[in-house]
């Protein structure tokens, strides 16, 4: 039986006794033209800008304009070393110790540099499997980089495919898939939630898994860091990689992260690209010295980074570090959990809910099929204040964020869509 309960009253009451609720206020909430804060259902795709973003800037603007380039040294927080500020935080969202983690570059760039690290395919082992519905990009640079390698892309991807008839990917498939091709598999590149059904993949038995059949085992963490508890170290996984737009809420376009396990930071023979961020600190500034290896993630550097985007890395990391993702996890199941159930007390043979119904197996998104909908749905809740995300050809993603969406929000969201359906 289900503790949830329908009617506003509840949602109303759930609020007030939410812990997290006034975390809200600290975000800057998307109005409709009345200026009703409208129902923000896509922080799996950009996530919103915490009011504090602007001073950490601000501060950074500021500096650059009193100091120049003394700034690098001089500014509040230096900028040589202005990174340092957020592996901690961002090691503790993801689960990893800070020497594994790295902030830096963009989300695909990152994935690239990890695949010259660890994708060394031989004429034997060289396929890639990834999860029949991964992010386009994510298709589209490991299909590169079995092309950059001389190999056919056709024939060098496996996916990862669910059965006829379901959404979700099994894990018994993926074991049928390494029992049968495991020595032709090179590397097994999975997106750790997926973006389209929401599944949250158990890394750790896909790690073991890959490993007893000396794969290397990566994963896309774009859909998970700051929305599930991911566990890096413990999953044991050689690479990762993650965006800090959605969840991490930090501005488009913003810079990634990448983990590297303990087990492989320290390995100065791995393949890498380089450049002078990657070389030693405390003599980087003396220019003419033999490329000495920085240690650990940061050894992957190659370049000065964006302070800009850095400065509002740091406001949302400073909020994760206040509110601990162990706090953050929990609402989380609750307003998801709330969710589902709304969505089957409308008891409509037409919606499916895609994503895992096991919330271990989810994160906050629920991918939801409309049978016989069309994009036309999506416009009508968007003329109804809800601003969701569309796929063809029949899913609405949802995405109740635990830092800034309330209880009431998901009600609302439901109550249009009976209306809408009606
Ligand atoms: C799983 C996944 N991979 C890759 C991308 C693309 O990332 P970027 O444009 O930051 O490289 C996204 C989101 O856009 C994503 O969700
Ligand atoms: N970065 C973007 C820029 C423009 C449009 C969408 C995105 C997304 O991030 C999409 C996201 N990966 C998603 O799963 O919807």
């Amino acid at each position: 039986m289900s503790h949830y309960k329908i009617g506003l009253e509840y949602a109303q009451q759930q609020d007030e006794n939410d812990p997290l609720a006034t975390f809200r206020d600290r975000f800057h909430i998307p109005k409709d033209k009345e200026g009703t804060d409208l129902i923000y259902m896509t922080g799996n795709s950009l996530g919103l800008q915490p009011k504090a973003t602007k001073a950490y800037i601000h501060q950074e603007l500021e500096d650059w304009a009193n100091l120049g380039v003394e700034g690098h040294t001089e500014a509040k927080n230096p900028w040589l070393h202005y990174h340092e500020l957020l592996t901690e935080s961002m090691s503790n969202v993801v689960g990893a110790k800070p020497i594994e983690v790295i902030v830096m570059n963009t989300l695909t760039v990152n994935l690239h540099l990890m695949m010259v690290s660890f994708y060394k395919p031989t004429p034997k082992r060289y396929k890639i499997l990834i999860e029949a519905d991964a992010f386009p990009s994510d298709k589209y640079a490991v299909e590169s980089q079995l092309r950059y390698h001389g190999f056919d892309e056709k024939e060098g991807v496996v996916l990862w495919k669910a059965r006829k008839g379901e959404e979700l990917a099994n894990y018994e498939d993926l074991e049928t898939i390494l029992e049968t091709q495991g020595d032709e598999i090179a590397l097994v590149m999975i997106g750790g939630v997926n973006y389209y059904t929401g599944q949250f993949f158990d890394l750790k038995r896909i790690t073991q898994l890959g490993h007893q059949h000396g794969c290397v085992v990566g994963f896309d963490c774009a859909h998970g860091a700051g929305n599930v508890a991911l566990n890096l170290h413990d999953s044991g996984a050689d690479f990762a990689v993650w965006c800090t737009y959605k969840y991490l809420n930090s501005g488009p376009g913003s810079l990634g992260g990448c983990f590297i396990h303990e087990r492989h930071a320290h390995n100065k023979n791995l393949n890498r690209f380089t450049g002078w961020w990657s070389h030693n600190k405390e003599t980087r500034f003396k220019m003419r010295d033999e490329f000495d290896q920085l240690a650990g993630a940061e050894g992957w550097q190659l370049s000065n980074p964006p302070i800009l985007s850095m400065a509002a890395i740091r406001a949302s990391l400073d909020m994760f570090a206040e509110v601990g993702m162990d706090k953050l996890t929990k609402k989380s199941k609750q307003l998801t959990g709330y969710f589902e159930f709304l969505i089957e007390e409308m008891n409509n043979a037409n919606i499916k809910i895609m994503t895992p119904s096991n919330p271990e197996e989810r994160g906050c998104q629920l991918s939801i099929q409309v049978k016989n909908a069309d994009k036309k749905l999506h416009h009508q809740l968007t003329e109804a204040g809800v601003i969701s995300d569309w796929r063809e050809p029949d899913v609405i993603r949802c995405a109740p964020v635990p830092l800034y969406n309330s209880f009431q929000d998901v009600y609302y969201l439901v109550e249009k869509l009976k209306e809408i359906l009606k």
